[in-house]
């Protein structure tokens, strides 16, 4: 079978057949196949089985059809290799047993060696770079959203103990931070090595800072790791939630692909970031819920305003919810396939 590379062509911003979809959660609890497989093993116990963990992250691209598939991990697997204790309760999300306090926590955090620490990962990427005739996604969360699970010990909603070391223990925040975007870097381009051929940096909770705190606490650990991911070989995209007031500052960042969730328009997207980046998203995850013909309208105008420029990479505003039916995104795919090809042509 020839290789599909659309998703790669798009984060580029080169000419497409059609807009390449992929949809964040493809893998998980909307499907009966993954449902009876964590019958068996828990999430954890997945990650550690190569073959099955290949499986998991291949099942969402046959049956979708997606241009992209992304590794079946978590954005704490790779944290609780440094030396944190945590568990993740499918529904909840990460639960941290020995949350940070103080310097000497953040000190006794490990620097992770992906071959020596995560092989069974390292494993799956290469199994699955084999398997596959669409690129593979390799991840990792960014340095906020892993220290509000490390600092807050599990999701929380105003990250009061996240916000408090920020601004009142600058140094412990900054070592944290710094210790996180070194192991971004590191396992980023470790999964590149082994068959990732895009990587996406998640950064859910980022939203809830201000541009000015953005810019103060996080940007240049964010600045850092783009730059330092620049040439590796592999497009770049930074996703978060609840940030259309960051665009602004993102616009600064050496990354590729920006990921919108569904409250920007991609046009307002386009111009707060300008023309230099693609654009990945931003169908309302709920809206996988609502009848066929609000879906396609919906799916209709963000492929309208995606397409306006090149370098569009179709996807939801978060992830897909356990409720949603798999025909659902079957169809909404070939819809954008469809939709997207005959506007191409014309
Ligand atoms: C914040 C975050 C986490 N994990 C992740 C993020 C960033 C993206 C986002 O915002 O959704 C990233 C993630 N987690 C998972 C994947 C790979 C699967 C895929 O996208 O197809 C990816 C890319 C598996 C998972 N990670 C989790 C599940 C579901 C539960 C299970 O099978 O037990 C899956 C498939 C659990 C998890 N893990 C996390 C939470 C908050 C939860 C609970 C939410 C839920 O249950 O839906 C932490």
């Amino acid at each position: 079978m020839t290789f599909n590379d659309n998703f790669l062509r798009a984060c580029r911003k080169e000419p497409v057949d059609h807009v390449p979809v992929w949809y964040m959660r493809q893998a998980g609890r909307y499907q009966p196949e993954y449902r009876k497989v964590r019958e068996k093993y828990s999430l954890m116990e997945i990650c550690e089985l190569p073959e099955v963990c290949a499986e998991v992250t291949l099942l969402p691209v046959r049956q979708l059809n997606t241009d992209a598939a992304i590794l079946f991990s978590d954005i704490m697997i790779p944290v609780k290799a440094m030396g944190i204790d945590v568990d993740i309760k499918g529904g909840y999300g990460p639960v941290i047993a020995n949350p940070i306090k103080e310097a000497a926590d953040v000190q006794r955090l490990r620097d992770l060696d992906p071959e020596a620490d995560l092989p069974k990962t390292m494993d799956t990427i290469r199994i699955l770079h084999r398997e596959l005739n669409v690129p593979l996604i390799g991840f990792a969360g960014a340095p906020f959203t892993l220290a509000s699970y490390m600092i807050e010990g599990g999701p929380s909603k105003n990250y009061y103990k996240t916000k408090q070391m920020m601004y009142a223990a600058p140094e412990v925040w900054n070592a944290l931070m710094d210790k996180l975007g070194d192991m971004i870097i590191t396992y980023m381009k470790a999964q590149v090595k082994a068959g990732a051929q895009a990587v996406q940096i998640f950064d859910s909770w980022i939203g809830s800072l201000s541009p000015s705190d953005y810019r103060r606490y996080v940007f240049p650990t964010m600045k850092k790791i783009f730059e330092a991911l620049k040439g590796i070989g592999a497009p770049t995209i930074y996703f978060g939630i609840n940030t259309g007031e960051l665009l602004s500052v993102w616009k600064e960042l050496p990354v590729d692909v920006i990921g919108v969730d569904w409250r920007v328009p991609l046009d307002s997207a386009r111009a707060r970031v300008g023309s230099d980046f693609a654009l990945q998203g931003n169908l309302d995850p709920a809206l996988l819920l609502a009848p066929w013909d609000v879906i396609e309208r919906n799916a209709k105008e963000i492929l309208d305003m995606g397409m306006a420029q090149p370098g569009y990479i179709f996807n939801l505003g978060h992830g897909v919810f356990p409720e949603v039916k798999g025909e659902t995104l079957q169809k909404l795919t070939e819809f954008v396939h469809q939709y997207s090809s005959s506007k191409l042509k014309r």
